[in-house]
């Protein structure tokens, strides 16, 4: 079977994600692949209920982890493993890190739970034995909230999590800081604090040290 390639984009509200995806994905197209381009919650039309709720009503943290792990399910099922499966390049903006980053850092839920989760949302049959479908790559675009905080300042209405106070979002960039400690392979640090040029520079570098994205323009 083809085996493509999944990447992940993750950082706390405001570090500079979604404007690297398009981006990306036309830079890979250049060169040939094929993308699909997702984000989470949502990326389904369930998964994409589940985010308007997720985003907009009063929950407490377990049943937030529960709608992120329900709508990544359907996410996985239907649009990832196919894409993956055609041997495609699957950039998701978000994916299970920014569940222990905001339901486990930032909300205090027990990430014991949220691990038994991810073992089973994201068992797959065709990975070997005790493996779960992560990402290849996670780009982990680390910025301090309050640089984060003033981006956003005029940026856009903020969702239930956009509204959080800074010491939440201190919280969910620690949580990412330990994710990325534990999977030092998979997780690239991008220094998001600097100028978009620069910051595409790093992921492109970074991508390109892998075997991708050879010689990409911004
Ligand atoms: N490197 C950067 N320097 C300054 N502003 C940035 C940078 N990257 C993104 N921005 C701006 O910050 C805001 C949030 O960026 P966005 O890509 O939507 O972040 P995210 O998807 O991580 O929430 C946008 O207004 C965007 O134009
Ligand atoms: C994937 C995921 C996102 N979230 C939160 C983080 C974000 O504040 C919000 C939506 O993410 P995002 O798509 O980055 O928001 P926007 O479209 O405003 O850039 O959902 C969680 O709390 N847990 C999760 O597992």
């Amino acid at each position: 079977m083809a085996s493509g390639f999944f990447i992940s984009f993750e950082g706390i509200d405001g570090a500079g994600k979604s404007s690297h995806i398009a981006p990306l994905a036309e830079a890979l197209r250049a060169q040939g692949h094929s993308v699909t381009v997702t984000r989470e919650p949502g990326g389904t039309p369930l998964a994409e209920k589940l985010r308007a709720m997720l985003l907009h009503d009063e929950m407490d943290a377990l049943t937030e982890a529960l709608l992120v792990f329900a709508a990544r399910r359907d996410h996985l099922r239907c649009v990832i493993e196919p894409a993956l499966a055609r041997g495609e390049v699957v950039l998701c903006d978000r994916f299970t890190d920014a569940t222990f980053a905001y339901q486990g850092a930032g909300r205090g839920f027990n990430p014991e739970i949220l691990t038994m989760l991810e073992q089973w949302v994201q068992a797959q049959p065709t990975l070997p034995e005790g493996h779960i479908r992560q990402p290849d790559i996670t780009l982990w675009f680390d910025l301090p909230p309050q640089v984060a905080a003033a981006r956003l300042a005029d940026a856009r209405q903020p969702d239930r999590f956009e509204a959080l106070n800074q010491d939440f979002f201190v919280r969910v960039a620690q949580g990412y800081a330990s994710r990325a400690a534990q999977a030092p392979n998979r997780f690239v640090r991008l220094d998001a604090a600097q100028t978009p040029e620069a910051v595409w520079q790093q992921l492109t570098t970074a991508l390109a040290g892998r075997g991708w994205l050879a010689g990409a323009q911004p």
